[in-house]
């Protein structure tokens, strides 16, 4: 592919991109994966080159832009280099007007920008996250692993926690692929430490997805006790089966809800569990370095619809405790609705719980809970605070 084609082809995909962000479909890498499936002539160095030209104009963008050039115009306005390949040769985009202007740049879409917790950085939202690594203590230590890794360091405060700078190839390492580490955020690892489980305990991961964090809770349960991980979507618990072998992790249990009628499924365990972690379905806004693209997906109603469903699986997981058990409650969304007032709301409907104070390495206190921030912690940003049913 010449430059200029490479240009047109980022053109394409961010059209692709920016009607499934509109229409709830798949993810930009998902798209961008697809396309160069069904487009075999492009070598390696294409790819990485419409690849990197996507995301840059991604990232540049907060308000979802109307087209796809209008996306790469707004980036060739900065970039004198890119602009010159608008020039209307052969698969070329057409040369850039004199009056077009392109997307305007930004970094928080303005109907959300006031709805962010107010020591959240903004600047610090859309930069570039390392790699975590989680030791699976099930299988290894620390002190055994980080030889492997020779250019991890070490987090203060996280003992199973190692950093490695940005797009490491962890999972074609043979310490991923024999299950000794797992690739984790350290905020989602400071979550997991959160719910303080230990062995022996019953413990249900009631948000549980793909089982990232049930994962690290079956690490410290060292594989003895009870350990639920429960989720709506199938497929998604599907993936944790295969991961969870990898970990040498065959105690955990998956539960299948069915979405607006949980209650029915989780009626065996009413009262006894000692730990619940609801790690709710949010807007993401604390993940948008991983995600730029999900600024583009979110709207008022859908924030709408997130913060009823978080209200309504914090009001099911309630009786789930046993008395003197924890409910975990945390979302990786920075937007105090989903966080903080969220925490409040559930104190405020329910009798019978008390806030126990957190006091991990990293992040702020901020209401009943912490606030983790990209700019503050270097992690993905994330709201959790930790409510004790009193016996
Ligand atoms: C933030 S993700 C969980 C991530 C996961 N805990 C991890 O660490 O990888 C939220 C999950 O909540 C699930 N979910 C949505 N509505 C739910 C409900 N009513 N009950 C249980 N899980 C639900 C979603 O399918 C999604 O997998």
């Amino acid at each position: 592919m010449t430059p200029s084609a490479r240009v047109q082809a980022a053109i394409d995909l961010l059209d692709a991109i920016i009607a499934s962000a509109r229409d709830g479909g798949p993810a930009a890498d998902t798209l961008i994966a697809r396309y160069f499936k069904e487009r075999r002539y492009a070598g390696s160095r294409d790819r990485r080159a419409v690849r990197d030209h996507v995301y840059d104009a991604v990232r540049r963008v907060a308000e979802r832009p109307v087209d796809g050039r209008a996306a790469m115009v707004g980036l060739a306005s900065e970039r004198p280099e890119l602009a010159a390949l608008f020039d209307g040769s052969t698969h070329a985009p057409a040369p850039i007007a004199i009056a077009e202007t392109g997307a305007p740049p930004g970094i928080v879409p303005a109907w959300i920008e006031p709805l962010l917790a107010a020591p959240v950085e903004r600047n610090a939202l859309l930069g570039r996250a390392p790699v975590d690594l989680r030791v699976n203590r099930l299988k290894a230590t620390p002190a055994g692993v980080a030889p492997c890794f020779p250019d991890a360091v070490e987090l203060a405060g996280l003992p199973d926690a190692l950093r490695l700078p940005e797009g490491a190839p962890v999972e074609q390492s043979d310490p991923w692929k024999q299950g000794l580490v797992e690739v984790q955020d350290a905020g989602s690892q400071l979550i997991s430490a959160a719910c303080a489980v230990r062995p022996g305990m019953t413990v249900i991961d009631l948000c549980a997805g793909a089982g990232g964090k049930t994962l690290a809770l079956a690490s410290t349960m060292a594989g003895k006790g009870t350990l639920i991980a429960a989720d709506t979507i199938r497929s998604r618990l599907a993936r944790l089966g295969p991961r969870a072998e990898r970990a040498g992790a065959t105690f955990i249990e998956t539960l299948l809800l069915d979405q607006g009628h949980e209650a029915g499924a989780l009626a065996s365990l009413h009262g006894r569990a000692d730990v619940v972690l609801v790690d709710a379905p949010c807007s993401g806004t604390g993940t948008w370095r991983r995600n730029p693209e999900a600024r583009w997906r979110l709207t008022p109603a859908r924030l709408d619809r997130l913060a009823a469903e978080q209200a309504r699986i914090l009001d099911f997981a309630a009786p789930l405790l046993a008395p003197g058990g924890a409910l975990v409650y945390a979302t990786c969304a920075l937007t105090d609705r989903e966080g903080r007032d969220q925490v409040r709301a559930f104190l405020n409907r329910h009798d019978g719980w008390t806030v126990e104070p957190l006091t991990a390495v990293l992040g702020r206190s901020h209401g009943d809970g912490r606030l983790l921030t990209p700019g503050h912690d270097g992690t993905d940003g994330f709201y959790f605070a930790r409510l004790r049913r009193m016996p």
